[in-house]
């Protein structure tokens, strides 16, 4: 059953037709028995275009004056979504429209004095017309249940969300910025020095196969000490030291107080569930010629762990994340003083289905170089991960084996899987 999820500014909002398969769904979709929920659109039926709304008339209007150019481009196989002609006129006709059909909608009604040069678009430029539509959480919020039920609601629809007064001083992310550009211009032989502790936690040079992509790394940020060796390996500077211990251990706790919040909004016992858990950080600069313009500088991937913080360039854009409902991939486009959020393979594991590890990428839209901070909360290395009690009942049986991060990392590394279909091999048979 489609369920109402849309959690962009105008939750509930998804533009289904208020039917009962809606509301019901969404019901069963409540762990808990007193929780309430109550789809929006119940009341209004809304359909989202990009970031503006419009009446469900309206949409239906847009769509079948824009018909003609729609099925064309359809036909050309220039869409890469699921979404199928049949399936575009059952939605115009019970006003359900997936997100990116509503953009691509909304891009037509704006350029329809100019078909013939949208419709000679690639999809890469289509996709940048939008301004993408994970939602961007306010953990200002007063309300801690409002704000733990839209982190939770964004993180099942998406798995991914920016954040905004997330807490990490606006100085401190522009002076990792600076440590981070400065540290990738240390010469070759200094940065080798930046070994793996975990297979593939150290320096990793552009090669043959990937030409565009630089990183460096450090496993276990929270541990002062392993932050200091990374920084000595680096020759880093005493500025820059201190600059690493303040991030590593602010983004160590908006890591934790975020999943403390997702263990808060489905009413588990043990919210401190991640004790322990290591934190992985990794820099990455990506080299971008013009011959990379439409490539890949990352590979389509999930993050093995619970959840991932991206600090990701305030200016160039290309990174994508997939909207595992339909298929299609949407641009997260740049917001300076921001922070991208992530959920991986742990957390899927943890929440038993519930929480999308999302499938993302980073492609090349322009020549420059592209700088991104990400870190990651792992999971438990030792012992195996299990879901919490209260995500496992008759309607929801046990979807994975128990595993530690190693052991799903080490699925991903020799099954070659590496954008979540690892956890197939985890999964219990019907
Ligand atoms: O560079 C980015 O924006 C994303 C990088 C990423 O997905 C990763 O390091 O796992
Ligand atoms: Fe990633």
């Amino acid at each position: 059953v489609e369920v109402c999820s849309f959690t962009d500014q105008l939750p509930g909002k998804c533009g289904n037709d208020g039917s009962n398969k809606c509301v019901n769904a969404m019901q069963k979709k409540a762990l808990l028995p007193e929780v309430k929920v109550r789809c929006a659109c119940f009341d209004h039926p809304t359909v989202i275009l990009g970031n503006y709304k419009f009446s469900a008339w309206k949409t239906l209007f847009v769509i079948l004056r824009e018909w003609k150019t729609l099925r064309k481009y359809i036909d050309k196989s220039l869409c890469r979504s699921k979404t199928t002609s049949t399936s575009i006129l059952q939605s115009s006709t019970s006003f359900y429209l997936s997100h990116s059909i509503c953009s691509f909608a909304f891009s037509l009604s704006r350029d329809s004095r100019n078909t013939k040069r949208f419709v000679s678009n690639s999809p890469l430029k289509i996709m940048a017309k939008t301004n993408g539509v994970i939602p961007t959480i306010d953990l200002g919020e007063v309300s801690d249940k409002i704000l733990n039920q839209k982190i939770r609601e964004a993180s099942e629809r998406w798995g991914c969300f920016r954040v905004i007064n997330h807490g990490v001083p606006l100085s401190l992310m522009s002076d990792m910025k600076k440590t981070v550009m400065d540290l990738f211009e240390r010469p070759y032989e200094v940065k080798v020095r930046n070994t793996d502790v975990l297979l593939g936690s150290g320096y990793r040079a552009p090669n043959e196969i990937n030409p565009y992509y630089e990183a460096l790394g450090l496993y276990d940020m929270a541990s002062p000490q392993a932050v200091n060796t990374f920084c000595d390996q680096l020759e880093a500077s005493a500025d820059q030291r201190e600059i690493m211990v303040k991030y590593a251990k602010a983004i160590d706790g908006l890591a934790k107080d975020l999943a403390r919040r997702l263990a808060e909004s489905y009413g588990l016992a043990e919210t401190n569930f991640f004790k322990g858990w290591p934190s992985q950080f990794r820099i990455n600069k990506y080299h971008f010629q013009p011959e990379a313009v439409g490539k890949l500088g990352v590979q389509l991937h999930t993050d093995s762990g619970f959840l991932t913080i991206l600090q990701d360039d305030e200016n160039v854009g290309g990174l994508e994340a997939m909207d595992h409902s339909s298929g299609t991939f949407f641009p997260i486009s740049p917001l300076p003083n921001t922070l991208a959020i992530n959920l991986g393979d742990m957390a899927t594991i943890w929440s038993n289905g519930r929480l999308c590890n999302v499938k993302h990428r980073v492609q090349c839209n322009e020549a420059t170089k592209r700088f991104s901070i990400a870190s990651f909360l792992l999971g438990p290395m030792d012992t195996d991960l299990e879901p919490p009690s209260e995500f496992v009942d008759a309607e929801h049986p046990r979807m994975y084996k128990a595993i530690s991060h190693d052991g799903v990392r080490n699925i991903r590394m020799t099954a070659k899987l590496h954008d979540g279909e690892a956890l197939k091999l985890i999964t219990y048979e019907e």
